[in-house]
């Protein structure tokens, strides 16, 4: 049968495995998307895919990620979108949203070390492979002793280039790891308080057209909407500061019955300075707490706060 509805996504483990969890949600709530062949995925590479000599944020621009597999939306050869939504930047192309949020997965991070069971436990000087400069940057907070790796390539590649010693710890998404089944492989899990997440980091979101009636009435069914306020609020932080997967910002919104509670941080590449606030409301609020929590981050930062932020270590 000619596919009722196609899904574009990443190549990667990670990107094929939202992929899949997206098409069997759908076929879940809909008989007709049960049926074999209903449901097509249709894998891009991206610029971010392409790059891997270098850092993201060496690399610049935003959407990395995104911009390929929206632009097959907007032509029409791929119905809807499934993303990391950390890896969405806050301003979407016209024409073009973000209709559905699926139940957020872990949103903490995992220690991956052979040679130490936490962060304070690493031997002075040892190297720490991210290429993430939020987790660059609360690590060398915690322990500026520590040097940094920029650490590339897929979860696989990074935990490989860990077994082969090419850096003495890392750090992953817990997300990632329970979608691809590794989470057995991690060390320790930080908490929130030892490392707050990235922006929306365990939520993935699915783009599509406005107006895709036909579409939207599906995806809106799987919306989850504890996940949708949460993504929000940390998003109202990050497009009020202006940021991007680039900038070292952290932000966690969490729920409980009405109540929505939201811890914002920035902080300078090099662990040396950073700015935290919090607000608690209802999360009815959602959005105006996210824009709230970032003008007042906003207000404080000093000139220059981001420059350097490029690590000074090795690309691993
Ligand atoms: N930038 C890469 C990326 N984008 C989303 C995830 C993990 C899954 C998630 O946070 O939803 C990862 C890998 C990682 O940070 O370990």
């Amino acid at each position: 049968m000619t596919a009722l509805l196609r899904i574009g996504t990443r190549g990667s483990p990670l990107a094929l495995a939202q992929a899949h969890e997206t098409r069997d949600r759908l076929a879940a709530a809909f008989p007709e998307l049960a049926e074999a062949g209903a449901v097509e995925i249709v894998t891009f590479k991206t610029e971010g895919d392409r790059i891997l000599d270098r850092t993201l944020s060496a690399a610049g621009g935003k959407g990395l990620f995104t911009k390929e597999i929206e632009q097959a939306l907007l032509d029409g050869s791929v119905d809807l979108a499934v993303h990391s939504m950390k890896d969405v930047p806050t301003a979407l192309p016209d024409g073009l949203a973000i209709t559905c949020y699926l139940p957020r997965e872990d949103h903490r991070d995992a220690w991956f070390s052979p040679k130490a069971a936490s962060l304070d436990d690493l031997p002075e000087g040892a190297l720490v492979g991210t290429a993430s400069l939020r987790r660059q940057a609360i690590v060398l907070m915690r322990r500026p002793d520590l040097r940094i790796a920029a650490l590339r390539g897929n979860v696989q590649t990074r935990l490989r280039k860990l077994e082969e010693g090419l850096v003495d710890a890392t750090l992953l998404a817990m997300a990632g790891l329970n979608r691809l089944g590794l989470v057995d492989k991690a060390t320790g899990v930080l908490s929130e308080e030892q490392m707050l997440p990235a922006v929306a980091q365990g939520a993935i979101g699915i783009e599509t057209r406005i107006g895709d009636d036909r579409t939207n009435a599906y995806v809106r069914a799987l919306n989850c909407a504890e996940t949708e306020l949460r993504v929000t609020a940390e998003r109202g932080v990050l497009a009020t500061l202006d940021g991007s997967c680039r900038t070292p910002i952290a932000a966690l919104a969490l729920i409980n019955g009405d109540a929505m509670s939201l811890k914002a941080l920035v902080i300078r590449p090099d662990g040396q300075q950073w700015f935290m606030t919090g607000r608690a409301g209802n999360r009815n609020e959602a959005l105006a707490m996210g824009i709230d929590a970032g003008q007042e981050l906003k207000s404080k930062l000093p000139a220059a706060f981001f420059d350097g932020i490029n690590p000074d270590g090795p690309v691993v």
